[in-house]
């Protein structure tokens, strides 16, 4: 793992840096274990460190591990280890997130397609033009979310419920799902916002209640099994989540707990909005049978509140929603709804 670093005091979110200090390049990231208590960086400066961040979910987020991911094959190649390998490292760090392997791609393809002497340059400026391109389909997807719910939900002053953490720490920009939710906040649209606590690593309490009380956001936290009593209060206009992979049928990958909130929001005619780049689309995966779950060390669950020793746990990172259940799909280039394989698939085109 990589040396940790004080960030500096009311620093804007930066999920993510390159920096290319005189004894080489690095690649800077906030520690995302460590919110919200410390605000402090990981620097790392060979794969296997950015590799440990990606397993620990120091780096975390489907957007986030793409950058991750194409960053590391620059880190390698400026510094001089073994591309190939570390981008298959890369790759298999974590198997749910398609935004991963597929930043990974991105940089590789840039590496082999350069003359040698340029490959490390080449590979270093795909990663940045894939941070770019984060960063603007983060803005578009916020623009196309609050028009979907101004249609959707008339009147404004929205109650939104969302789930895992999917703002500017997951991002080049301000994120996918909680990039919306900026959005309606900034233009005085939001009246609550429900953040799920999201079992067992937290990133609702620890990480998206940080960027809720940074942002000065109406926010309540909740247990995640007290989510259905919101919907039975009529407390809840709508449900906005991210995603890590997104078949070509509309089955959406997410953390888990996000199927039950879909089919609560069903059963309550409550829309169900998944706010997602059009990278975290995978057409070669037919549909959510075919999405691998990444499983998880049981410990996650078992150090979380005593059990008795030698228990153990079942600790899937994901669940995965039928698009019957989606309202729309959000992405850059516009609104999937409904959700089928063909209006997917030409929203990537
Ligand atoms: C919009 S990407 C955020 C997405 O990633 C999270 O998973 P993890 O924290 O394990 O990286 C979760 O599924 C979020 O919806």
């Amino acid at each position: 793992m990589g040396d940790h670093v004080k960030r500096p005091e009311n620093a804007a979110i930066s999920a993510l840096r390159w920096e290319e200090p005189p004894d080489g390049p690095m690649l800077v990231v906030l520690d995302q274990t460590r919110l919200p208590l410390e605000e402090v960086e990981l620097v790392c400066t060979d794969v296997q460190a950015l590799v440990a961040a990606i397993g620990s979910l120091a780096v975390r987020g489907a957007p986030l591990l793409g950058l991750a991911g194409a960053y590391g094959v620059a880190l390698a190649a400026a510094r001089g280890y073994d591309v190939e390998e570390a981008a298959e490292l890369l790759a298999r760090a974590r198997p749910t997130a398609v935004n991963l392997a597929y930043g990974v791609q991105r940089a590789l393809t840039a590496y082999r397609r350069a003359e040698p002497e340029e490959a490390a340059l080449a590979a270093l400026a795909e990663a940045r033009t894939l941070h770019a391109q984060d960063a603007s389909a983060s803005e578009a997807m916020a623009a196309h979310g609050v028009r979907l719910l101004s249609e959707l939900v008339p009147g404004g002053g929205y109650r939104v419920l969302t789930h895992c953490n999917t703002g500017a720490l997951v991002s080049g920009g301000q994120g996918t799902a909680f990039g919306v939710v900026s959005s309606l906040h900034r233009a005085g649209e939001l009246r609550r916002l429900w953040v799920d606590e999201t079992r067992p690593l937290l990133q609702g309490s620890r990480l998206t209640a940080y960027e809720a009380a940074r942002a000065g956001m109406p926010y309540t936290l909740l247990a995640d099994n007290a989510a259905g009593s919101l919907f039975t209060a009529g407390e809840v206009d709508a449900v906005l989540v991210g995603a890590d992979r997104i078949a070509a049928d509309g089955a959406t990958a997410n953390k888990v707990g996000t199927y039950p909130l879909a089919v609560v929001a069903r059963y309550h005619h409550v829309p169900f909005i998944v706010v997602a780049p059009t990278t975290t689309v995978d057409l070669a995966t037919p549909d959510g049978a075919s999405i691998e779950v990444e499983q998880r060390a049981s410990s996650e669950v078992t150090d979380l509140a005593p059990s008795p020793l030698g228990t153990q746990a079942y600790n899937p990172a994901f669940d995965v929603t039928p698009p019957e259940l989606i309202t729309a799909i959000v992405t850059e280039n516009g609104v999937v709804s409904p959700v089928t394989a063909q209006a997917l698939a030409a929203v990537c085109r």
